[in-house]
């Protein structure tokens, strides 16, 4: 079974828009739960421009699914700019407050728009594994963003990840325009088969959506999709337990 991770950033970005309330990033992890989630993700930026610090705080003793908490682990305090907004403690210092089920690392600067790639081990491994030795420590699963590239599945294991994130814009991409489908999965097949390998656990994010899934969900090994993007516009058509209930129903190829 693939479990789902419904990514509630968007919500809170809709949230964020006016000083206001609603909609209730807790109300809708809670639709996302009763419909059959087995998970919640965020990704709480400095910016805070969509999930907040206190977002995480209101969610973390509310869930009794799997808590996914996603970002740069280099990520330092930051003053909020709302009023009646919490400063941004530093993405370490909210993990090491709410010890989540898991963490997963991503290399995202504060300028992108978006998470728009993966770490390079051959670069940054020995400034990760600290990290990663600190979550172990704390009992929570690590998972490192990664992109398809077969060959860094090894270090990421030997620096003490649990998991990688395989990045998966690249596949949305080619199914999106109907171009090289069969050589892009064949990539991240490898990439799985070489995670497996090493010893690690298979995640998958990033553009994931209902034309998609029927593809990627054959993928040898993978245990977790996290969805946000494409599940919140879906469900802004047909609802979010409806939305989460399609999105189950395709990655059990129903
Ligand atoms: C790491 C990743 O691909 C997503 O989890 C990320 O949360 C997307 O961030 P935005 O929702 O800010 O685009
Ligand atoms: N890790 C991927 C995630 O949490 C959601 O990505 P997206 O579905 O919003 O693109």
């Amino acid at each position: 079974m693939i479990a789902l991770s419904v990514n509630l950033n968007k919500i809170a970005l809709i949230r964020n828009s006016r000083d206001t309330v609603i909609p209730s990033v807790t109300e809708h992890a809670q639709m996302c739960i009763d419909a059959g989630a087995n998970g919640i993700t965020v990704h709480p930026r400095p910016d805070q421009r969509h999930i907040r610090a206190d977002d995480c705080r209101d969610l973390a003793p509310m869930l009794n699914v799997e808590f996914n908490i996603e970002g740069n682990p280099f990520a330092g305090p930051r003053a909020s700019d709302r009023k009646g907004v919490s400063d941004y403690p530093g993405f370490m210092e909210l993990v090491r407050e709410l010890r989540p089920t898991q963490c997963t690392l991503v290399p995202d600067g504060d300028t992108q728009l978006t998470s728009d790639h993966g770490f390079d081990l051959h670069r940054q491994a020995e400034e990760l594994r600290p990290i990663l030795a600190e979550l172990r420590d704390l009992g929570i699963r690590s998972s490192l963003f990664m992109d398809p590239v077969p060959e860094q599945m090894s270090l990421a294991a030997e620096i003490g990840a649990d998991r990688i994130e395989l990045y998966t814009e690249s596949f949305a991409v080619a199914v999106a325009s109907d171009h090289e489908i069969a050589q892009t999965y064949q990539r991240f097949k490898d990439t799985a088969e070489a995670a497996i390998q090493a010893g690690l656990g298979v995640n998958a994010g990033h553009d994931l959506n209902l034309h998609n899934l029927p593809y990627f969900r054959e993928l040898p090994g993978l245990m977790e999709v996290s969805i946000g993007h494409a599940l919140t516009i879906d469900a802004l058509r047909m609802g979010m337990p409806a939305a989460v209930a399609a999105y189950l129903a395709a990655l059990a190829g129903r």
